[in-house]
């Protein structure tokens, strides 16, 4: 894994639910000293939320934040892109600031636009990076210096699995991995809901939802087997599992994904526009 030189200087631009999870994931990762990473966000209560959590210097002046930044971390939603990163603030930039934009639906294109003459790299990352368990994707142009993609891809490797993409890719990728988390803790709760009304505790039903995806995923990583095979191990013959299998196959299950896949590939083409 590439190292992070301890004098760069790493620029959250937002720090919401997915700018906390990466910055989250890296201190507890050990690949950055928490001196070398500065957030700004608008809000006192977040500055404050931030400085006391994470003793990192927060900022509400994005202008003052990026001074010196090797990294830039655009990590606003994309509806916000242009207040964030204004015309000063593109010429607050150091020269050789490479920005990083996690943003979804936001593409190399529209990045060079918002920040011209930098180098860009565009990522998709999932929030379980904050328990060190993140899928991100990476896509870069190639102004882009390797040792600095590298790095890039280091701040995710410490905290999960990375993969690099052509750009192509990265709208079904943000309907997967980006999205995935929202679908999974929909299946968890509803999941913990049935075994609450089969009259389970509300905190054990949860536990025995959480850990079973999580061994599941696990199983899925750990064999290579493929899902139906894994699923085939679970399901006697005659037995329960399959009857609850049906049941779920009654609700059209494969179909709800494939739904919710298309309409966010849809909203994604939207809200390029
Ligand atoms: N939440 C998720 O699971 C994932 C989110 N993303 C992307 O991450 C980005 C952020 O999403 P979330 O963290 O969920 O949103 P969020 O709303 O939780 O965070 C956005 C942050 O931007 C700050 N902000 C708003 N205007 C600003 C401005 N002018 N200057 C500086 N900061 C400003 C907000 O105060 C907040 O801290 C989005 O572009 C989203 O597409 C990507 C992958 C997964
Ligand atoms: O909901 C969103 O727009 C973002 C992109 C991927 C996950 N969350």
């Amino acid at each position: 894994m590439a190292k992070i030189k301890e004098t760069d200087k790493i620029v959250f631009i937002g720090c919401g639910a997915m700018g906390e999870a990466i910055l989250k994931g890296i201190l507890q990762g050990g690949l950055v000293r928490k001196e070398q990473v500065t957030a700004a966000v608008p809000t006192a209560k977040r500055q404050a939320y931030l400085k006391e959590t994470y003793g990192i210097p927060v900022t509400g002046d994005n202008r003052e934040a990026v001074a010196g930044a090797h990294l830039v971390i655009l990590a606003v939603k994309p509806q916000m892109a242009k207040e964030a990163v204004t015309g000063d603030l593109v010429a607050a930039l150091p020269e050789k600031a490479t920005i990083l934009s996690i943003m979804g639906s936001y593409d190399l294109a529209m990045l060079h636009d918002l920040v011209p003459g930098h180098p860009v790299i565009r990522t998709m990352p999932n929030t379980p990076l904050s328990v060190g368990m993140g899928m991100t994707a990476l896509t870069a142009d190639d102004q882009v210096a390797p040792e600095v993609l590298d790095e890039a891809e280091a701040i995710f490797q410490s905290c999960g699995e990375t993969v690099r993409v052509d750009e192509k890719a990265m709208e079904a990728i943000t309907a997967i991995s980006g999205c995935g988390p929202g679908y999974f803790f929909v299946v968890m709760d509803a999941l913990a809901d049935a075994g609450v009304m089969a009259g389970l505790p509300r905190a054990l039903a949860i536990k025995l939802a959480a850990q079973t995806m999580a061994g599941s995923g696990v199983m899925g990583l750990k064999t290579g087997l493929h899902p139906a095979q894994l699923r085939d191990q679970v399901t006697s013959p005659g037995g329960t599992t399959i009857a609850g299998i049906k049941a779920l196959e009654n609700h059209g299950v494969r179909g709800a994904f494939y739904d919710a896949v298309q309409a966010v590939l849809d909203r994604s083409a939207a809200l390029k526009k």
